[in-house]
C-alpha cells in the first residue's frame, strides 16, 4: 500500500477541520457575515506587489511561520506582531501568514495579529479547499488567499478564486509543474506562485522556476517561493527577470527577520 504523502494528509485533515467548523458555525451565518463586510478594508496585495516591480525593486512576500512539516520548529521565540513589523521596516511589500495548526503550528490568531502591527497586505497561507475557508480568510480581513493548484480540480480551482474575487481578496494561485500551469493560466487572477518545493517529496529546486518561466504571459506577475536563501538565488531569478518572491525559512532563523530580508534584497 502506498503511504499517503503529507499534503495528501493534510487536505484529509483540512476536510475534518472544515466539518467540525462548520458544525459550531453554519456555512449560510459566516456567508453572510463575510458578504458584510466592506471591500475597501482591504490594503490590495496584488496592487502591492505590482508597484514594487514597476518601481524595479524585488517584491517580497515575507512569510510569518513558526514551523514546517519539512523543517520542524524554525522559530522558537514567535511573536507575530513583531516579526510584521521587523518585516514592514526591511522593505517587504506583503505578508504570507500561516493560519494552519496541525502541521506549521500557525494560527487565525496570528493573521489578525500580524497585520494590525503593520500597514502591509496579507495573504492567508493555508490549504484552502472550500467555500467556508474562504469566508473565514476574509473575516480575517486576509487581503490575498493561497489556492494551491495541486490540492483542487479545475471547477474548484474556478469556484474558489471567483468567490474570493467577489469578496474583494486578491489570490495567488501555485503551481509546481506544466501541467498545473495549464489550470492556473486558465484563472483570471493575474498573481501565478511557482512553488520550488515539491509538496509531495519536499525536494526543492529553483530550476522549476526557470523551467517553467518562460510560458508566464506577460500580463501575470510570477512569484517564485520557496528555497529563496541566498543572494546569489535572488540574483539569478533577478537575472532572468523574476522579480517577486515568496521566502519564509531564510528569515524566520533569523534574529531579526526584517534585517535579513534588507541584507538578502540588498540593492537588488
Ligand atoms: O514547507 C513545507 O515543509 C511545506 C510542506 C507541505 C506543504 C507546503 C509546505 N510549505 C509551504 C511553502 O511553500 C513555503 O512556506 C513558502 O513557499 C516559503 O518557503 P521557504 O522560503 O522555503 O520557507
Amino acid at each position: 500500500m502506498n503511504t499517503p504523502t503529507v499534503l495528501k494528509r493534510i487536505l484529509d485533515t483540512k476536510l475534518v477541520e472544515i466539518q467540525q467548523r462548520s458544525a459550531k458555525q453554519a456555512l449560510a451565518e459566516i456567508k453572510a457575515q463575510a458578504l458584510d463586510r466592506d471591500a475597501s478594508e482591504l490594503r490590495g496585495f496584488y496592487k502591492a506587489m505590482r508597484n514594487k516591480v514597476d518601481q524595479r525593486q524585488a517584491a517580497v512576500i515575507a512569510e510569518i511561520k513558526k514551523a514546517s512539516p519539512s523543517k520542524g520548529v524554525l522559530r522558537e521565540h514567535f511573536e507575530p506582531e513583531a516579526i510584521a513589523e521587523s518585516y514592514e521596516q526591511g522593505g517587504a511589500a506583503c505578508l504570507s501568514v500561516l493560519t494552519d495548526r496541525d502541521y506549521f503550528q500557525g494560527h487565525e490568531d496570528y493573521l489578525l495579529a500580524a497585520r494590525s502591527a503593520c500597514s502591509l497586505p496579507v495573504i492567508r497561507k493555508d490549504f484552502l479547499i472550500d467555500a467556508y475557508q474562504i469566508y473565514e480568510a476574509r473575516l480575517l480581513n486576509a487581503d490575498c488567499v493561497l489556492l494551491i493548484v495541486s490540492a483542487l480540480s479545475d471547477m474548484q480551482l474556478q469556484d474558489l478564486a471567483g468567490l474570493s474575487h467577489e469578496l474583494g481578496m486578491d489570490v495567488l494561485v501555485e503551481v509546481h509543474d506544466g501541467e498545473e500551469l495549464t489550470s492556473a493560466l486558465k484563472l483570471s487572477t493575474p498573481l501565478i506562485g511557482i512553488n520550488n518545493r515539491n509538496l509531495h517529496t519536499f525536494g526543492v529546486s529553483l530550476q522549476t522556476t526557470f523551467d517553467l518561466l518562460p510560458r508566464i504571459p506577460a500580463d501575470r506577475l510570477l512569484v517564485t517561493e520557496s528555497g529563496i536563501l541566498s543572494k546569489q538565488d535572488v540574483q539569478s531569478m533577478r537575472e532572468h527577470e523574476v522579480h517577486a518572491f515568496l521566502v519564509g525559512e531564510a528569515f524566520m532563523r533569523a534574529p531579526e527577520p526584517g534585517e535579513a530580508l534588507a541584507e538578502l534584497f540588498e540593492g537588488r
